[in-house]
């Protein structure tokens, strides 16, 4: 290449998330060199914006299962791609321009597999929601269903960026989940030469991925699936029992105050989802308000009070995690590296430790890559993959058939859209 040439592959990029929890869009700006065994990122910059008052409600409101109309469906998705494009150019203040964003967008609907929903039955103790009452629902559609908001070749015309999206349709078109997607991104960044390890992603919803030490054909060795709930219900119980006046317990220090009832976290362990083995993936429509409601019911039963009933579901999302690991991974990590908003809940962290004595649980901070950006910064490479043509899913992880490309490209140019941006130094309202 001649020395003055634009180098073939784009190596500044933006990866744009938001997740189950609905918290607001995090943006990742990182320089990304090598391709699997010898890539490389460094985060520039990271940063989450909030979505605008009124925006969060309605896409809860669409996840907890509230009936909308298209064209309020469309109007939606638009004011997501506009949130989405406006944090794109905002994370690039300061710096060089990106050549290319890896948006996920906003999950507002994720249906598994139909034949993955099969799984043992809630015991009659507790009538918590099952998969069986998903399944029902996709019975007879045997692929799995995902949609993310904020339409990629919107993004690209607002900011002038090629845009990468729709990640997940690809691996749920060949039969896969389309979840998690992470894990790949997590085992060339994340796998260690001797050391086992289970990265953790603790949002709304929890995932695990396993890495054996990196010999042999440690690759094909990698498990990854969701684990149930990560914040989801503990967000939502919070919100209810501080009546509205809080959206998370930071730090975890309400739960702190209260005592786990266990009795109640073994009941709740009895509910399918967490007896499916892998491949499996999960989402609100399981782990949202409906199962809340039936938690809050359970609690009744044990006159818990509120801290209680936070510190019995914290217990559930450590007990589900541990629980998981014990049943299906192949044998226990040496290490646990967590991510996400719950790493920083360190009551839940406290109690992960607990439940699993020796092995050690640290954040991926403490390892170089950034516990609250590791998503946003995975979309990132999961779109310069799709630019080289390498696969971003793992089978053994989505349990496709095979690799798949994972992404739709929207060429950025030059439009009307983005030199307004240029002129005024924010995207147009629509
Ligand atoms: N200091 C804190 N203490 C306790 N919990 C916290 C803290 N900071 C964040 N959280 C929790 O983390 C959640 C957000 O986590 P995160 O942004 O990783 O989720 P997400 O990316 O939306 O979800 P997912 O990974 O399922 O897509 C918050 O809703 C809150 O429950
Ligand atoms: C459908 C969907 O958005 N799933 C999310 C969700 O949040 C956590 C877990 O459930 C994971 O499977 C996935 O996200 C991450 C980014 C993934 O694909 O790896």
């Amino acid at each position: 290449m001649h020395p003055t040439e634009e180098p073939a592959v784009p190596t500044r990029v933006i990866g744009l998330i938001s997740g189950t929890s609905v918290d607001g869009i995090d943006a990742a700006l990182v320089e990304i060199s090598g391709t699997e065994l010898d890539l490389k990122i460094e985060l520039l910059t990271g940063a989450t914006y909030p979505y605008p008052a009124g925006l969060r409600e309605k896409i809860l409101a669409i996840g907890a299962g509230v009936a909308i109309s298209m064209p309020e469906l469309a109007e939606i998705d638009d004011a997501i791609a506009q949130v989405f494009a406006q944090a794109a150019q905002n994370i690039q203040i300061g710096h060089q321009p990106a050549t290319i964003i890896g948006s996920h967008g906003q999950t507002v609907y994720h249906r598994p597999p139909a034949d993955r929903g099969i799984g043992k039955k809630t015991t009659p103790d507790s009538p918590l929601p099952s998969t069986d009452a998903i399944n029902r629902v996709s019975a007879h559609f045997p692929l799995g269903y995902s949609l993310q908001l904020g339409r990629g070749e919107l993004i690209a015309h607002l900011t002038g960026i090629t845009t990468v999206s729709n990640f997940r349709v690809a691996d749920i078109a060949i039969g896969g989940h389309g979840a998690p997607l992470v894990p790949r991104v997590d085992a060339y960044l994340l796998s260690h030469p001797q050391e086992g390890r289970c990265i953790q992603n603790i949002g709304g919803i929890g995932n695990v991925a396993y890495i054996p030490p990196r010999y042999g054909n440690w690759l094909s060795k990698i498990r990854a699936w969701d684990t149930g709930p990560g914040n989801s219900l503990l967000d939502l119980a919070v919100e209810h029992l501080s009546a509205g006046t809080k959206t998370y317990d930071e730090d975890g220090n309400w739960a702190a105050s209260g005592t786990p009832c266990h009795p109640l976290v073994e009941q709740w362990l009895n509910q399918n989802y967490f007896h499916l083995p892998p491949p499996k993936s999960t989402g609100r429509e399981l782990f949202g308000v409906t199962y809340i409601h039936q938690c809050l019911k359970d609690a009744q039963a044990y006159q818990l009070n509120a801290a209680d009933i936070l510190a019995t579901l914290t217990e559930l999302t450590a007990a589900s995690i541990v629980h998981s690991y014990r049943t299906f991974l192949p044998e226990m990590p040496q290490r646990v590296l967590l991510c996400g908003g719950g790493s920083r809940n360190l009551y839940l962290k406290q109690r992960l430790q607990l439940l699993l004595a020796s092995i050690p649980v640290s954040t991926t901070d403490e390892v170089g890559l950034s516990a609250d950006f590791k998503e946003a910064i995975a979309f990132a490479v999961l779109a310069y993959w799709r630019h080289l043509g390498i696969p971003g899913n793992l089978p053994t992880a989505t349990g496709a058939p095979q690799e798949v490309l994972l992404g739709e490209i929207h060429q950025g140019q030059d439009s009307v859209l983005s030199r307004e941006w240029e002129s005024k130094g924010r995207i147009p309202n629509f």
